[in-house]
């Protein structure tokens, strides 16, 4: 099975890359997309990030044979109730979102027995919107697959053979890791960014002096994924919930340990655990992985 025809819900960012990427890497693939917001469909249209923005989601999904919900994760179901009955046979169901077990849960109910094949493109932004889109996202990234069990196998190499077309380079793992990895590597991450943010905005009042005028480079390199999508993240924390407050824990605990250090001059330990953190990060840089992901660890 080749994916001739693609259908993209929610053109945004991711959307619309895919859009992009699709006419540079595989221009074969015709493709439809929609958007709930009439403004991005314009701007959509305008940009040419497919071929087809059509009016309803449902004109959007007639004769494709993959549909990609490019939507924020606490909209997916909604999203795909919406195309639900118009879905031709066959046709291979996928998504984009930053979390996956909410996703596989959500899609089963709205689409059942259908053939829903979830993934992440491991790639992004801190921009969004139907501007934001280039068609360059995916090349040498990661794009996870979180098969339900028992997927039809044919789906799965269809949808990675599309994704490979595009320049990602394919992992399969199950939801419930892919979520306890994002929530580290990815989630907590950015949840650390908006409250670094938030505190040095609040000592401004504090302080009554301008924190965040003269911020430095660091704050600055450190906080760029602050800027990201509201939406987007208040439902990736409300979607990924348990694994982001289990990792949630274990990085209290080592910030707790630190500050211990700290209070007690215990420089040794300070000393020893920046000695290592650097060669970690160090090595991420050397081995090329600083534009793409980190390595996973196979559990398959
Ligand atoms: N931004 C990133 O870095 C990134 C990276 C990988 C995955 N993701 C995931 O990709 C998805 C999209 O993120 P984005 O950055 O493209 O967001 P975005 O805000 O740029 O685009 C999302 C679009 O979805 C549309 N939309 C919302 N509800 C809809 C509905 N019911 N039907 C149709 N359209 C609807 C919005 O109008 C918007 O245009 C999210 O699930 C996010 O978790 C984001
Ligand atoms: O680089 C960025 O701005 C991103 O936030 C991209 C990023 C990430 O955390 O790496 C954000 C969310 C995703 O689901 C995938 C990628």
């Amino acid at each position: 099975m080749s994916i001739q025809s693609v259908a993209i819900i929610g053109l945004g960012l991711l959307g619309g890359s895919i859009g992009l990427a699709i006419a540079e890497h595989a221009p074969d693939i015709a493709t439809k997309g929609y958007d709930a917001d009439a403004d991005v469909r314009k701007k959509a249209a305008a940009r040419g990030l497919v071929q087809e923005v059509c009016d309803s989601a449902e004109a959007a999904v007639a004769n494709a044979d993959l549909v990609i919900l490019c939507v924020p994760v606490g909209a997916m179901a909604g999203a795909a109730s919406a195309f639900a009955d118009a879905l031709p046979d066959g046709a291979i169901v996928s998504d984009v979102g930053s979390s996956k077990q909410s996703v596989i849960d959500d899609l089963a109910a709205v689409l059942p027995g259908r053939t829903v094949i979830p993934a992440h493109p491991v790639a992004g932004t801190e921009q969004s919107g139907p501007e934001a889109g280039f068609p360059s996202l995916f090349e040498n990234r990661w794009c996870i697959l979180t098969p339900p069990a028992g997927a039809d196998q044919t789906a799965v190499d269809a949808l990675s053979a599309f994704w490979e077309r595009l320049g990602a380079r394919i992992e399969i793992m199950d939801a419930e890791h892919h979520d306890l990895v994002l929530a580290v590597t990815s989630h907590i991450p950015h949840l650390i960014a908006y409250t670094i943010v938030g505190t040095a905005s609040d000592l401004e009042d504090v302080t009554r002096s301008e924190v965040i005028k003269y911020s430095a480079g660091g704050f600055r390199d450190f906080t760029r994924i602050a800027a990201s999508d509201p939406t987007m993240w208040r439902d990736v924390f409300l979607h990924n919930k348990s694994a982001v407050l289990e990792m949630l824990g274990r990085f209290t605990e080592d910030l707790t340990a630190l500050q211990r250090a700290i209070r007690s001059g215990d420089g040794e330990t300070l000393h020893e655990l920046f000695s290592r953190t650097r060669a970690i990060r160090r090595g991420i840089i050397e081995e090329g992985q600083d534009d793409a992901a980190p390595d996973f660890g196979r559990e398959h």
